[in-house]
C-alpha cells in the first residue's frame, strides 16, 4: 500500500485534510506560511502564534488580532496545558491552545464560523506545530552555532597574525562584543604572582588597563571556581564589584563571564561580555563565548610566548653587545678597536690570532655587533671539540636517518647562522678532511646536510680564530694553504696580556665591578699594593685568568678593599710568576733571580722610565741603580 492509499487520506475521510495539513507543517520551515495554512484549514480570519518570553509576543500572524493579547488566559492555558474555546468576541468564536513547544508557544484562532467542536482538531494541529517549532529551534540554533564557529575561526586566523598581547586583546574584545551582540567585552589576565587580574581593554579607564585583586568580584569567582557565570541583574548579585563601574563611569546591567584555559588546562584568566544589546545573555551565548574563548586562549598564549622570546632575544643580544665591549687602554687594544670599526661593515673573512684567553671571541662578537649583521645570529663552534664526522654534521646538519644515531633532522650551524656570523674557534684543530669540506662550502656558499641531496644556499660571514701558529702549520702541511688564504683575508693579532700591562687595571676594575654586582655587594677597590701585585703578574691564562680571579675575589674577599694578601692567596707563586725560575738553586740565587726579573718587569711596565720604575718599586732612583749594579744588571738590559 502506498501513502496515498491510506484510508485517512481518502477524499471522503473526515481526517484527510487535517493529516495533509500535519504533513505540510512538518515539512515547512516558513512559519508565516504555516499560520496562513492553519487559518485556511479552520476557516478563520485570524490565526496567531505567540510565545511567552517574559511577556507574550506575536511570532507569526494571519489577520489582525483585535485588541491586546489575553495574557492571563494564555498563561493559564500554558500552565494547565489545556486548550479553551470561547464565544462572544465580536469576530465570533476563539480557540486558545498550547503547542507543547519547549519555548512555550500558544496558537490562537478566531473567526465568525469557528465552532466549539473544532477545539480537538485545533489542539492536535497545535501539538504538531509545537513539535515542528522545537525541530526548527534546534535547527536554527545549529545554524547559528555553525555561523558563529565560522566567524570565530575567521577571527582566530586574524588573531594568529597578531604579535602584541595588548593589541590582540583589544581586537578580541571588539570582535567578541560585535559577534555576540553585547555592548562591551573585557579580557582579564590572571597575574598569579601579584594576585591580581589585569583587565584589558578597560574602556573608560586611563591607560586602558585596570588592576583588580584576584579574589574580588564575579571575575574572581569565575577564575577560582573555573566555572562560567551568567548574571541578569548584576546589582542584585552580592558578588558583583561595583567599584569597577564607579571607576569607569559605565553602568553594567547584565554580564556573561567564562574562564580562559591554556592547552595544559591552566586558568589564564577570564573573558567577560557586558550588557547584551537585547535582553539577557542566554545559554546559547555562553556556548558561543566558550568556543570563542578557546581561540582567544590559544592566541594569548602564542603572543605571550612570542613576546617573551622577543624580550629574551633582545636581552640576550644586549648582553652579547655588552660582552663584546673591548676593554683596555693599551695601544694594541686601541688599534684593535679601530680595525674592528673598519672591518665590521664589510663581509671580509677575518682570522683572529692570539694565545688562549686573550679575547679572540670578544673581538669576533664585536665584529658581529658593530656590523650590518648585528640583528642576525652569532653562532660559535669550537672545532677542537669535534671529531671529523661530528664536525660535518655540526656545521652542515644532517637529515633524519643519515646515520645510526640520526633519529631526527638536525639543522647545522651554517644554517643557524644564516644572515649572521659563524665563529669557528680553534680552527687550527680541524682535521684535514674537515678543512676540505669547509673550504668547499666557503667557495660555493652552499651546504648539503649529511645524508641529504638538496643544496642549501648560505649567507654567512665567517670569522675564525686560533691560538696555534697557523702559518707554521701550513708550512708543515698540517693546515691547508688554500683554506688559510681564504680565512685570513684579514688577520687580527691579539697580544698576550703580559705584553699590554696598561690593560690590567682597567680589565680588573671592569670585571670586579661586574662580579660585585652579581654577588650583590658594594663595589670593592684595590689597595695600591694590590694594584702593583696585579701588574707584576705574568697572566699566563691572559684575560680569562684575570676575569676568573676577579670573580673569586668578588665572592671571597672579606674587606671593603682588595689587599695584596687577597691576591697572594690566589696568585700563588707556584702557579705563575716563578714557574720560569730554575729549580734546585739556592735561596740567595733564587732571590737574586727574582729581584732581577721583578726589576725588569717594573721598568717594562713604566715603559723604560727609570724614575717611575723606582717609584713603583718603592726605591729612590739612585738606590734602584745601585741594586741593579749589585745584581749585575745593565740599564740597557732592562729597557724595553
Ligand atoms: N678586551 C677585553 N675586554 C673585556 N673582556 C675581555 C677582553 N678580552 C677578554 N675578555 C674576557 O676574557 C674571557 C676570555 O676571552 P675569550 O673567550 O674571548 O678569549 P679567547 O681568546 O677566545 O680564548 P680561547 O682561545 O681559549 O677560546 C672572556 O670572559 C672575555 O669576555
Amino acid at each position: 500500500m502506498s501513502w496515498s492509499e491510506v484510508p485517512w487520506l481518502q477524499r471522503n475521510s473526515p481526517t484527510a485534510s487535517l493529516v495533509r495539513l500535519c504533513e505540510r507543517i512538518l515539512q515547512s520551515d516558513d512559519l508565516a506560511a504555516i499560520i496562513v495554512d492553519i487559518a485556511a484549514e479552520f476557516g478563520v480570519s485570524n490565526c496567531l502564534l505567540a510565545v511567552r518570553s517574559g511577556d507574550w509576543k506575536i511570532v507569526a500572524a494571519r489577520g489582525d488580532w483585535d485588541g491586546p493579547l489575553p495574557s492571563s488566559q494564555l498563561d493559564s492555558c500554558i500552565d494547565r496545558e489545556a486548550a479553551v474555546y470561547q464565544r462572544g468576541r465580536p469576530t465570533g468564536g476563539t480557540i486558545l491552545t498550547p503547542t507543547g513547544s519547549r519555548d512555550q508557544h500558544m496558537l490562537l484562532l478566531s473567526g465568525a464560523r469557528l465552532a466549539a467542536d473544532q477545539l480537538a482538531d485545533a489542539l492536535a494541529i497545535a501539538r504538531v506545530l509545537g513539535r515542528r517549532l522545537d525541530q526548527l529551534g534546534v535547527l536554527h540554533a545549529a545554524h547559528r552555532q555553525v555561523d558563529r564557529l565560522k566567524a570565530t575561526m575567521k577571527l582566530a586566523r586574524k588573531f594568529a597574525g597578531e604579535t602584541e598581547t595588548q593589541r590582540l586583546l583589544e581586537h578580541i574584545a571588539t570582535d567578541a562584543a560585535r559577534l555576540l551582540g553585547s555592548d562591551r567585552a573585557s579580557i582579564f589576565i590572571w597575574d598569579r604572582e601579584q594576585r591580581q587580574l589585569v583587565a584589558c581593554p578597560a574602556l573608560g579607564v586611563e591607560g586602558g588597563r585596570l588592576f583588580l585583586p584576584d579574589n574580588k568580584g564575579l571575575v574572581g569567582d569565575v577564575i577560582h571556581s573555573r566555572k562560567p557565570v551568567i548574571v541578569d541583574d548584576v546589582y542584585a548579585d552580592p558578588r558583583f564589584d561595583q567599584g569597577v563601574d564607579k571607576k569607569s563611569g559605565y553602568k553594567t546591567r547584565n554580564l556573561l563571564c567564562v574562564p580562559l584555559f591554556d592547552a595544559n588546562d591552566e586558568c589564564l584568566g577570564a573573558f567577560e561580555l557586558i550588557n547584551k544589546r537585547s535582553g539577557d545573555f542566554s545559554a546559547e551565548d555562553l556556548g558561543a563565548l566558550e568556543d570563542f574563548a578557546i581561540a582567544v586562549a590559544t592566541a594569548v598564549t602564542n603572543t605571550r610566548e612570542l613576546e617573551n622570546l622577543v624580550r629574551n632575544n633582545s636581552q640576550l643580544s644586549e648582553q652579547m653587545k655588552r660582552r663584546s665591549n673591548i676593554i683596555g687602554e693599551s695601544p694594541a687594544m686601541a688599534a684593535l678597536r679601530g680595525t674592528i670599526d673598519r672591518l665590521a661593515m664589510t663581509d671580509l673573512p677575518v682570522l683572529i690570532l692570539g694565545e688562549s684567553g686573550t679575547g679572540k671571541e670578544v673581538a669576533a662578537t664585536a665584529l658581529h655587533h658593530q656590523g650590518s649583521r648585528a640583528q642576525r645570529p652569532f653562532v660559535a663552534v669550537n672545532c677542537a671539540a669535534l671529531t671529523e664526522t661530528l664536525l660535518e654534521s655540526e656545521l652542515f646538519g644532517h637529515e633524519k636517518g643519515a646515520f645510526t644515531d640520526a633519529h631526527a633532522m638536525h639543522i647545522g650551524k651554517f644554517e643557524l647562522a644564516e644572515g649572521g656570523t659563524l665563529f669557528l674557534d680553534e680552527i687550527g684543530d680541524m682535521t684535514l678532511g674537515g678543512q676540505a669540506k669547509l673550504l668547499r662550502v666557503l667557495e660555493q656558499k652552499v651546504i648539503t646536510r649529511v645524508g641529504g641531496t638538496q643544496p642549501i644556499p648560505v649567507n654567512v660571514r665567517v670569522v675564525a680564530a686560533t691560538n696555534a701558529h697557523l702559518a707554521e702549520m701550513v708550512r708543515e702541511k698540517k693546515f691547508r694553504q688554500d683554506l688559510y688564504f681564504r680565512l685570513s683575508v684579514v688577520t687580527l693579532e691579539i697580544p698576550p696580556l703580559r705584553d699590554r700591562p696598561e690593560d690590567i687595571l682597567p680589565l680588573s676594575k671592569f670585571f670586579l665591578e661586574r662580579f660585585c654586582r652579581d654577588a650583590n655587594r658594594k663595589l670593592l677597590t684595590f689597595s695600591p699594593d694590590a694594584e702593583k701585585r696585579l701588574q707584576m703578574h705574568q697572566w699566563p691564562g691572559n684575560v680569562r685568568e684575570l676575569r676568573n680571579l676577579m670573580e673569586r675575589i668578588a665572592f671571597l674577599a672579606q674587606g671593603a678593599r682588595v689587599e695584596v694578601d687577597d691576591l697572594a692567596f690566589i696568585l700563588s707563586p707556584k702557579r705563575s710568576d716563578f714557574d720560569d725560575l730554575a729549580d734546585g738553586v739556592g735561596l740567595m740565587e733564587a732571590t737574586s733571580s727574582f729581584q732581577s726579573e721583578y726589576i725588569k718587569r717594573a721598568v717594562k711596565r713604566m715603559q723604560g722610565n727609570m724614575s717611575d720604575a723606582a717609584e713603583f718599586l718603592g726605591l729612590h732612583r739612585s738606590n734602584l741603580y745601585r741594586k741593579m749594579r749589585q745584581l749585575g744588571m745593565e740599564v740597557d738590559d732592562v729597557k724595553p
